[in-house]
């Protein structure tokens, strides 16, 4: 049977990948080390998945790395401090410990030699010259080249996501082991942490459903690519396999949304249509991040829940948790 090693497995990506890795029939080893109040949660729920062999490290995954090296077919890597744009912004030298902690797992992967490394990096590696308003396009895979000139990526978060992908290229040729790189996007889901727009803004018009106007961050011209977790896993799954030694792949659905957009089409599906405005003083970090499509769809990848299943299926999830509040209380 197959095994998985996943770092930062109780994060919003972690719980859904390991679902899907368990559901698929392999082993899965899961560090993580649940810092109270992140959005974490502990996975007392995969300890009694049916059938399943899951082991939990309540750990730094650099701490687990010094463990005697172990064989697993693959290694998931999620594991970094991130938080959303407030965390970004604010704690930037905190964030820039992703540096030292992807630096451990290549290190570790040289001696460790796993069947194939999956290194979740991100859209934030991406030059964020190329995402302003006056010049913006869909972001593809080959704008990222360390061939090339390379450009500004976005904060201490950009940085260590963009090294990390560096340390995989050379990881890749000087081992000649296996490794690939996935680029998510506006990655959003219903367990999803309110620290990010997606929930919150749901979060927030539930609450203040009737009023004349209602805010989003920023300028609210700023756009985003959300794309739900279930597509981002189901791709990873489906490509896992093809990508080439050291290649990296969008997440994204190729489709911009600007947050006066987003809120307008929240507001529609509960019902009513308030004036949307921005919030200046919030933060608003870069203007336009979507990615394009072409090699996603080369591998045959198609989104499969559009932005209005995903509006419905995360207001269903806030209504339910609401009720289930009240009856508690
Ligand atoms: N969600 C998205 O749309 C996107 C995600 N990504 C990347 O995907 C990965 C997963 O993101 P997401 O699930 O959203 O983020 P989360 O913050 O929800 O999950 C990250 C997990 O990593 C854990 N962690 C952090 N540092 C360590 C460490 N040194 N050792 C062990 N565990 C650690 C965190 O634990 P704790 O919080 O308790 O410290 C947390 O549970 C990240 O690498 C992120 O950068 C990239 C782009 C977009
Ligand atoms: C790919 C990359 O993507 C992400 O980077 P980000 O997009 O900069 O950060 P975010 O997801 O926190 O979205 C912030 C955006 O959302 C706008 N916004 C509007 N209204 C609300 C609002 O009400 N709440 C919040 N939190 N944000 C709002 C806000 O103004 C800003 O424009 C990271 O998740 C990161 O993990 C990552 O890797």
């Amino acid at each position: 049977m197959a095994r998985a090693l996943v770092t930062g497995g109780c994060g919003f990506v972690g719980r859904h990948l390991i679902k899907r890795l368990l559901t698929e029939g392999l082993d899965v080893v899961c560090v993580d080390q649940l810092v109270e109040g992140t959005g974490a949660r502990h996975p007392d729920l995969w300890q009694r998945f049916p059938g399943s062999r899951f082991t939990f490290f309540e750990e730094d995954c650099r701490t687990f790395f010094l463990r005697p090296a172990e064989r697993f077919d693959y290694v998931f890597h999620l594991a970094a401090l991130v938080g959303g744009r407030v965390t970004l912004e604010a704690r930037t030298l905190d964030v820039a410990e992703d540096l030292a902690v992807d630096t451990e797992l290549w290190k570790w992967a040289a001696r460790a030699k796993p069947g194939c490394v999956v290194f979740f990096s991100s859209s934030a590696a991406y030059p964020v010259s190329l995402q302003t308003v006056a010049n913006h396009r869909l972001l593809s895979e080959d704008m990222i080249s360390f061939e090339a000139a390379i450009g500004v990526p976005d904060l201490s978060y950009g940085w260590a996501k963009l090294t990390g992908e560096y340390l995989m290229k050379l990881y890749v040729e000087r081992y000649g082991h296996r490794a690939v790189a996935y680029r998510p996007f506006s990655g959003y889901g219903e367990d999803q942490d309110l620290a990010y727009p997606f929930p919150a803004i749901c979060r927030r018009l539930l609450n203040e459903r009737g009023a004349p106007e209602v805010f989003v961050w920023g300028s609210g011209r700023q756009c985003r690519d959300f794309i739900h977790i279930d597509d981002c896993v189901d791709f990873i799954w489906q490509t896992k396999e093809l990508l080439p030694d050291g290649a990296s792949l969008n997440l994204s659905t190729g489709l911009a949304t600007s947050f006066m957009e987003l809120a307008e089409t929240i507001a529609r599906q509960i019902g009513w249509n308030p004036v949307v405005n921005g919030l200046c003083d919030r933060p608003e970090g870069v203007f336009y991040r979507c990615g394009d499509t072409a090699l996603q769809r080369s591998y045959g990848l198609a989104p499969r829940v559009s932005l209005e299943e995903g509006i419905a299926r995360m207001l269903n999830h806030l209504r339910m948790e609401q009720e289930q509040y009240d009856i508690a209380i």
